[in-house]
């Protein structure tokens, strides 16, 4: 099976696809990864959505609620960033926004004065710095390859540093089956204790949700969707249920269930 993800080779995103598939295609943003899975181009994507330190991957949860698609997995794994250059004498750091803030202290005390450079992936960034005696990359060390210096590993900010990544398909990939299941709602409407009723539906039907978090509509200020996470499978009577629950909340609104899956822990 082919995959698509954040290139170029060599990104956390790379080898996480690598877990789904032995063939990988790139692209450079993570909407179009999700356009090209859901328009066919490609039968899988994978694609950041969420890190320990830095929080939601915003483009991400906005380019999978707004495309027509499925969750078929989620991939957890690791990151452990290395800072990466020609020498120890570099004046700019280049690396995806998300990698820079996860190693936001590490940077602010040992390297106060280099100028940060948000790039489009960790592997850009290490692109840059092979490319440019005054610019490093923060990424995976193994990017490092024999003309680039390891000038210092593990430097995110925890050492406990992991990001969830989603596997994504077409509609038609869609599963019931699963220990998890994202929906995202629209509610189109603001009154008070309406978030206390989307929660209500999990609550009594004993669901445990591992994630909500909202997102502006983009269609007027104040105006928000949610993306849900529970720990329940599509399959059981009591998600079942809640999701019925959700859609009559939403019934000027709309609800994208994005489908059930289970987790995988990726070490690499
Ligand atoms: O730039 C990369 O290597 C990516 O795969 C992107 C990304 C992200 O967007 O969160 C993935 C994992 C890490 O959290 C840092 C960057």
């Amino acid at each position: 099976m082919q995959a698509v993800t954040l290139g170029p080779a060599g990104t956390y995103s790379h080898r996480a696809a690598r877990a789904v598939a032995d063939d990988v295609a790139f692209r450079e943003s993570v909407t179009s990864i999700v356009q090209a899975v859901a328009d066919g181009t490609f039968e899988r994507g994978v694609v950041p959505i969420e890190n320990s330190i830095e929080g939601s991957v915003t483009e991400s949860l906005d380019a999978v609620a707004n495309s027509e698609v499925s969750v078929v997995q989620e991939i957890v794994t690791p990151i452990r960033h290395a800072l990466l250059a020609q020498s120890a004498n570099f004046d700019v750091v280049a690396s995806h926004s998300q990698a820079l803030a996860q190693c936001r202290s590490y940077l602010e005390e040992n390297y106060p004065d280099a100028k940060l450079e948000a790039v489009a992936s960790t592997a850009r960034g290490v692109e840059r710095a092979r490319a440019d005696p005054s610019v490093a990359g923060i990424g995976h060390p193994d990017n490092a390859g024999d003309d680039l210096e390891i000038i210092a590993e593990d430097i995110q900010d925890q050492s406990s540093n992991a990001t969830r990544f989603l596997v994504i398909g077409p509609e038609s990939a869609r599963s019931d089956a699963g220990g998890k299941s994202s929906l995202v709602v629209y509610p189109n409407a603001n009154y008070p204790g309406l978030l206390l009723e989307l929660l209500e539906a999990f609550a009594e039907r004993d669901i445990n949700l591992s994630r909500i978090e909202s997102r502006p509509s983009g269609n007027r200020l104040g105006d928000y969707l949610f993306h849900i996470d529970a720990d329940a499978g599509l399959y059981e009577e009591r998600m079942q249920g809640a999701l019925e629950a959700v859609e009559a909340i939403a019934k000027n609104g709309w609800v994208r269930v994005l489908g059930s899956y289970d987790t995988r822990h990726v070490l690499y």
